[in-house]
């Protein structure tokens, strides 16, 4: 949620004004003098700053001076009782700047908060470097990987795919002070053959292959995070291996005998549910409670929709300054992202966003969005009937790639087994890794 920042010394004049803007949809913080409006500042990012002139240990002007210059508001008006005071704003000010005489009106306050926001892009910030977002919800995670960051406990992120699992990982470590490098591993995506060997290194011949010495992922993250995406998918009969490491801090080359002190932390992540991952027998209970000591749900962007425009910004802007283009988001566009439920999360916002980068026209700089948002891995926007009969009429339709045709195939698989990837790789008769190698083909060309 976007905030403002009152600053008067006026008590009646606060909090009357307060409750307001809270209805208009912001978070507000109320200062009463020049040092406390500081360190407020000092904290957040202000959409508004809405300052009175005369304060206690100095004036508005003060407040300003000392502003972090990542904290710039998107707009700072002045409240006085003078309306001779326009003269010297209209004089001073910047296009963001402007003056409300009091009693202020709540039309006024309207014009002030909500124009702006409707035709300003959505300014964002990068939470420890690479997270997006300012709801709630966010918020609340943001807590919690600052608290974590600074101990050693292994992590757990739990998630729809898509909500930004291996970003919240790189952000755990981020904020750690590890000297070690993150290293990360797909747990899914590498064979049940060489997970072991991947994960503990090998010596020289210790199986057909080994040429050469390999250190593992372990020792490669010393002093750092080790990330084991799609952690309930590695093979059962590794686990113990697994546990073992995590238990001693030591991990032995397959095919050495001697033990290395490994010190890392794990953060892990799954797809799955609590429930799934108990009743599937995915996880060893002993392992579970050594990945999971600080577990971490995230939340799905349908539950935080306030986020969109801030994400669609963000990606926007990512392109624009790849391609040195000048796209824009306008209120009509933002409105219809917000508008859809995005089943593949932030994943499927970006992808869409990068498809009308890529149709829209390069003369006008305003994205046009596809006329249909989603893609095969939604599931939620269209009704199941709609599905069926767009699926029936294009199916088999002359001129569809196979490419095409196989990415609908593993889309609907995984759709009718809820996401269950061994499942769908077995209905499918392919093999775990192939269809994680699918899936990652689909990603690299889709980002
Ligand atoms: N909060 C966020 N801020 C900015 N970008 C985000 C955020 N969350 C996700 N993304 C972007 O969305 C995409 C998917 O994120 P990520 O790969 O971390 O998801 P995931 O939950 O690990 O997905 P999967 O379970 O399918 O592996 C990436 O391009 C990532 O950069």
């Amino acid at each position: 949620m976007q905030r403002v920042l009152l600053v008067d010394d006026d008590k009646d004049f606060s909090s009357a004004v307060s409750p307001l803007i809270e209805n208009m949809g912001f978070a507000v913080d109320v200062a009463d003098r020049v040092s406390e409006a500081r360190s407020y500042l000092a904290r957040n990012r202000y959409h508004t700053l809405l300052l009175d002139l005369m304060l206690p240990e100095g004036s508005g002007f003060d407040v300003l001076d000392a502003l972090p210059l990542d904290r710039t508001p998107d707009k700072v008006a002045f409240v006085t009782g003078h309306s001779a005071i326009r003269s010297m704003v209209d004089h001073l000010a910047g296009p963001n700047m402007t003056y409300l005489v009091k009693p202020i009106e709540i039309q006024q306050l309207q014009d002030l908060l909500l124009r702006k926001r409707e035709s300003a892009p959505a300014t964002y910030e990068r939470h420890f470097g690479v997270l997006v977002g300012e709801s709630p919800a966010m918020q609340a995670l943001y807590d919690m990987i600052g608290k974590v960051a600074q101990t050693q406990a292994n992590v757990l992120i739990q998630g729809e795919s898509g909500t930004g699992k291996e970003l919240v990982a790189q952000a755990i470590h981020n904020a750690s002070a590890a000297q070690g490098p993150l290293v990360a591993a797909n747990c899914g995506a590498i064979s049940a053959e060489l997970i072991g060997s991947e994960l503990f290194g090998h010596e020289k011949g210790a199986f057909t292959g080994a040429v050469a010495r390999k250190p593992g992922l372990f020792e490669r993250a010393n002093e750092g995070t080790l990330f084991l995406d799609e952690v309930t998918e590695m093979p059962i009969d590794q686990q113990p291996n697994l546990l073992r490491v995590l238990e001693t801090g030591k991990v032995t080359r397959l095919g050495g005998t001697t033990e290395l002190d490994v010190s890392c932390r794990v953060v892990s992540a799954t797809n799955r549910s609590n429930e799934n991952i108990a009743d599937g027998g995915h996880l060893r209970e002993d392992i579970y409670f050594r990945l999971a000591v600080f577990p971490l749900q995230l939340p799905p962007l349908r539950d935080r929709k306030q986020d969109i425009p801030l994400l669609a910004q963000s990606f926007i802007d990512q392109m624009n300054e790849e391609y040195a283009t000048a796209y824009a988001l306008d209120d009509k566009i933002l409105a219809s992202l917000q508008s859809y439920d995005w089943p593949g999360n932030v994943r499927e916002l970006r992808h869409t966003l990068h498809r009308a980068f890529i149709l829209s026209d390069r003369n006008q700089n305003t994205l046009s969005l596809p006329p249909q948002l989603g893609s095969p891995f939604g599931r939620s926007a269209t009704t199941t009937e709609q599905t069926q009969s767009s699926d029936s009429s294009s199916n088999l339709q002359a001129g569809t790639t196979i490419e095409a045709m196989e990415k609908r195939l593993i889309a609907n698989t995984l759709e009718a087994v809820d996401g269950n990837k061994k499942q769908a790789a077995d209905m499918l008769g392919i093999s775990l890794k192939t269809l994680y190698n699918r899936l990652n083909q689909y990603k690299q060309s889709e980002s």
